[in-house]
C-alpha cells in the first residue's frame, strides 16, 4: 500500500449528492481513504427522483480508466451504476489487471424506482461481471434479480445468499435487507460462512443513497487491509449511523449524512 490507502469508484453521478460517485467519495473521504473516480452515466437526479440521464461516452469511460490505471494505485475499488452492455465489456476488461478487492454495487433502480441500467445489461452483469467480484451487494429486488427468485424472510436470504456465491460466482455477497420489515438485517455470505449483521429499524424515509455509501464504505475499510468481515462490520455502523444523523433536506427521500462518525462523537 501507498502512504494512503486509495480507492476508486466507477459509477454515476448525482447532483443531489446524496448518492452515485458523490456519496463514495464523500464517504471515501470521511474514512480517510484517498478516493478517484471514473463517471459513467451523468445523471440528473435529487431526492424526489431521475430527470435525465446522459451516458458518457465510451471512449472517454476508456480514458477516464486508462487515466487512473496508468498512473494512480488503487487498494480496492467498487462499480456502480454501469447502465448498458458496451459500459460493462469495457470495464470488465479493464478491471482485469486491478487484482485489488472488488466490491459491486448491482445498481439496478434508484431509491425512487427510476431505473438506472438497461433491463439486457442487468443478465449480462450477472454472467461476466459477478464472477471478477471479490463482494456483491445486492439489495432483495437486486438479490431477487440474480437467482430469479422471490425473498421474503432471512432464511430466504441465506439460500440465495449460496445460489449467488456457489452457482453464479460471486467471490461473496452481502445481501442487505433494508426492504424488509422489521430490523435491518444483512446477510454475509463467503463461501464458507454466513453472518448477520442487524440493527434497530430507524424510523426515516431519508434513504436516498443509502446502498451506494455502505459499499463505498467497505470499500474504503477494504483498501486500508481490513477483512471482509471487520470491514462490512465497520461499514454497517458507518452507514447505520449515516441513516440516524440523515438530513431532511429535499422534498423526497433526503440524504444520509456521511459525517455520521462525528456526529456520533458530539453527541458521546
Ligand atoms: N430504516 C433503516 N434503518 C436502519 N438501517 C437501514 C434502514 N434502511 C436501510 N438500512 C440499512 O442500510 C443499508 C443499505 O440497505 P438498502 O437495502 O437500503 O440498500 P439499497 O436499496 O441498495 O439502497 P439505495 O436506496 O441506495 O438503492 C443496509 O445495511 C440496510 O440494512
Ligand atoms: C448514480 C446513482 N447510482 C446509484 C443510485 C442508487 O441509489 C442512484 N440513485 N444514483
Amino acid at each position: 500500500m501507498s502512504q494512503v490507502a486509495c480507492a476508486l469508484t466507477i459509477a454515476g453521478t448525482d447532483p443531489s449528492g446524496g448518492a452515485g460517485i458523490q456519496a463514495d467519495l464523500k464517504t471515501f473521504q470521511e474514512l480517510k481513504s484517498y478516493g478517484m473516480s471514473v463517471i459513467t452515466s451523468v445523471v440528473a437526479q435529487n431526492t424526489t427522483g431521475v430527470g435525465a440521464i446522459h451516458h458518457v461516452p465510451l471512449d472517454i469511460i476508456k480514458e477516464q480508466l486508462d487515466s487512473v490505471l496508468s498512473d494512480m494505485p488503487i487498494d480496492a475499488f467498487k462499480t456502480g451504476m454501469i447502465a448498458n452492455i458496451d459500459m460493462m465489456k469495457l470495464i470488465a476488461e479493464k478491471i482485469t489487471s486491478i487484482q485489488k478487492p472488488y466490491i459491486m454495487d448491482p445498481v439496478m433502480v434508484a431509491t425512487s424506482g427510476d431505473a438506472l441500467i438497461e433491463e439486457k445489461a442487468r443478465d449480462y452483469l450477472r454472467e461476466n461481471l459477478l464472477p471478477l467480484t471479490t463482494l456483491v451487494t445486492p439489495n432483495l429486488s437486486e438479490a431477487a434479480f440474480l437467482i430469479e427468485e422471490k425473498i421474503t424472510n432471512i432464511d430466504e436470504m441465506k439460500q440465495a445468499a449460496v445460489k449467488i456465491v456457489d452457482d453464479l460466482g460471486a467471490g461473496a455477497v452481502l445481501i442487505k435487507g433494508g426492504h424488509l420489515e422489521g430490523e435491518a438485517t444483512d446477510v454475509l455470505y463467503d463461501g464458507d460462512s454466513f453472518h448477520s449483521f442487524t440493527v434497530k429499524r430507524i424510523p426515516t424515509k431519508n434513504t436516498h443513497g443509502t446502498g451506494c455509501t455502505y459499499s463505498a464504505a467497505i470499500t474504503a475499510y477494504l483498501s486500508q487491509g481490513m477483512t471482509l468481515y471487520q470491514a462490512v462490520e465497520k461499514a454497517k455502523h458507518f452507514v447505520t449511523a449515516a441513516i440516524k444523523y440523515s438530513f431532511p433536506l429535499g422534498s423526497g427521500n433526503g440524504p444520509t449524512n456521511h459525517f455520521a462518525l462525528r456526529e456520533e462523537e458530539t453527541v458521546k
